[in-house]
């Protein structure tokens, strides 16, 4: 058996996504997302790019306890969805390529998951179902898109009502973060039309939409949302619990595999 250092943290994956700036191409990863890993989930971020291929996203997979999708401005690839076709400059397909198939190597090997609004969508698309291209085309609908006039931190503030469903772990933390209404922030367009046969719904805002998901029968965390609780992890309830609970499950596969013969 291999001795674990008591203080060894465990690491988490974030799948990164393509900007250009001044026609330079980076991969990014927004800093608030790495600061709720590291405060409050108390994990390690170790940041994925997109555009590996198969053999090298194994290979990060040998030293991962956790795998974190973040959100990103541009939208899941049409074609693996069957939707309408799209402009390619809203797409990151390299993006799209890595967080599915990170997806599929977390799940069949019990990596915990957590998915943050373009990562709750992956995570319906990985598992075959399909993607409102523009919800506000519902009937009912409140605005689910930020509004860019605004500050940031006031695009990132809460703006709706979400109520919790089912046992899944999202849920659960809902339940335990005893806050009534549960006010969560909104900055997407695009959101769940037909949910995975895979997911169970965790959470619906009031109009309707999927607000998040769990996978049925996962052997560990692996849940996502569609609103933003890195953007208050240290202080909104909700936020800690959901953080809270992903490090919990990190930590725990680190001690499982760790202490394998
Ligand atoms: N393009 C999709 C996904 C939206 C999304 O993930 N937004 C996040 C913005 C950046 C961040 O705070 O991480 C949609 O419009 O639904």
């Amino acid at each position: 058996m291999n001795a674990i250092p008591d203080r060894s943290p465990a690491i988490v994956g974030v799948v990164s996504y393509r900007q250009t700036v001044d026609s330079v191409g980076y991969e990014t990863v927004r800093i608030r997302y790495l600061e709720a890993l590291r405060s409050t989930a108390r994990v390690l971020p170790l940041v994925i790019p997109g555009g590996l291929e198969e053999e090298s996203l194994q290979a990060c997979f040998s030293v991962l306890n956790g795998v974190l999708l973040t959100g990103a401005e541009s939208n899941i690839s049409p074609s693996l969805y069957g939707g309408p076709e799209a402009c390619p400059e809203t797409l990151d397909l390299d993006r799209d390529r890595t967080s599915i198939a990170a997806i599929k190597i977390a799940l069949s090997s019990g990596i915990p998951l957590l998915g943050i609004c373009r990562g709750l969508q992956e995570l319906n698309v990985a598992l075959g179902g399909t993607l409102s291209s523009d919800l506000s085309e519902g009937e009912g609908r409140i605005t689910h898109v930020e509004d860019l006039t605004l500050p940031r931190d006031l695009q990132y503030a809460r703006s709706h009502a979400v109520l919790a469903e089912g046992h899944g772990y999202i849920a659960q933390c809902i339940r335990r973060s005893q806050k009534k209404p549960v006010l969560v922030n909104t900055l997407h367009r695009q959101g769940i039309a037909r949910l995975a046969d895979g997911l169970e719904v965790n959470a619906r805002c009031v109009d309707g939409v999927i607000e998040a998901v769990s996978v049925k029968d996962a052997a560990t965390f692996a849940a996502a949302v569609q609103w933003h609780p890195e953007w208050f992890h240290a202080e909104d309830p909700l936020s800690v619990e959901i953080f809270r609970a992903f490090g919990e499950a990190c930590r725990s596969h680190m001690i499982a595999t760790k202490s394998q013969p």
